[in-house]
């Protein structure tokens, strides 16, 4: 593991970035996700990953994890090796399957907590103490005692972000969390998550597969697909000529005048 430590440059030193990947290569079996990438995330920036269906989004995210083995080139969370169970490191996973336990929001909360420790459960007044502040920081108080088989997808949404914050995490890691949303409580959703790494003073990397939502609220683009990423300003990325680069065949990028954003890229 490399360990964390200033970069130093002309003399002054720059805290590590959040993310930095240099010729980072990454994949499964003959499935190459990203081959030599090389990009930094600055702390405390909001990214937004983007990119066709199977490109890659959340084999990345698994690999900031520590979950998918970098196989060649390096990854640095914070400026060391990504490793399984780094507390400065939140997820969100993607969501498929409804809930189905009647658990409380507070008990689901409780039971990551209590599987974060491997058979050590913290003491429970600190275990209550950390449960309250992810609930306030992802403002889902009002959701403590309700039961999580009968929560809106929004509902469920705020608690799975409580969750992803129970650590106090600098890296907030979230694989699609808007699908569950309609257009309007999408943007709202966004505005939010923002809102809540902003007071945590999290770094946040949120995958999504529209980026209207996601417009005026993140900082960057990071769009992957065919093996390749590219990180930059939505005007630096989102452009005909900057995606038909990145896939390496024609892609059209169309802005509305109201702002809207389409992609139409006729490729795998
Ligand atoms: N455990 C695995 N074993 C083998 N192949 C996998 C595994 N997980 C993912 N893949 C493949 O790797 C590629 C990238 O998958 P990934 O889920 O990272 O894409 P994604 O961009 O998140 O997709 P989506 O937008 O559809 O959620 C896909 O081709 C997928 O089938």
């Amino acid at each position: 593991m490399t360990l964390a430590r200033p970069v130093v440059t002309d003399g002054v030193a720059h805290p590590p970035a959040a993310v930095s990947c240099q010729a980072l290569s990454i994949g499964h079996g003959e499935r190459v996700v990203l081959q030599a990438a090389s990009f930094s995330i600055p702390a405390g920036s909001f990214v937004g990953l983007l990119g066709p269906n199977g490109a890659g989004k959340t084999t990345f995210l698994r690999a900031l994890l520590g979950l998918t083995p970098v196989r060649s080139g390096e990854l640095h969370v914070f400026g060391a090796s990504p490793v399984c169970g780094d507390s400065n490191v939140g997820y969100m996973p993607q969501s498929r399957t409804p809930i189905r336990v009647s658990l409380t929001g507070r008990d689901m909360l409780a039971s990551s907590l209590h599987g974060e420790r491997w058979g050590l459960p913290l003491a429970r007044a600190e275990g209550a103490r950390r449960i309250d502040e992810a609930l306030h920081a992802a403002d889902a108080q009002d959701l403590a005692e309700r039961r999580i088989d009968a929560l809106s997808g929004g509902e469920l949404q705020r608690l799975r972000l409580a969750q992803a914050l129970l650590s106090a995490p600098r890296l907030l890691l979230l694989d699609e969390p808007l699908a569950s949303f309609d257009p309007v409580r999408m943007r709202e959703a966004a505005l939010q998550i923002r809102e809540v790494a902003r007071r945590a003073g999290a770094t946040v990397i949120c995958s999504a597969h529209d980026i209207d939502p996601l417009l005026g609220v993140m900082d960057s683009v990071l769009y992957i697909a065919r093996g390749r990423a590219r990180l930059g300003s939505v005007d630096e990325v989102i452009t005909s000529s900057a995606l038909s680069d990145l896939y390496g065949a024609p892609v059209e990028v169309y802005r509305s005048p109201r702002g809207r954003v389409f992609v139409s890229a006729d490729v795998a």
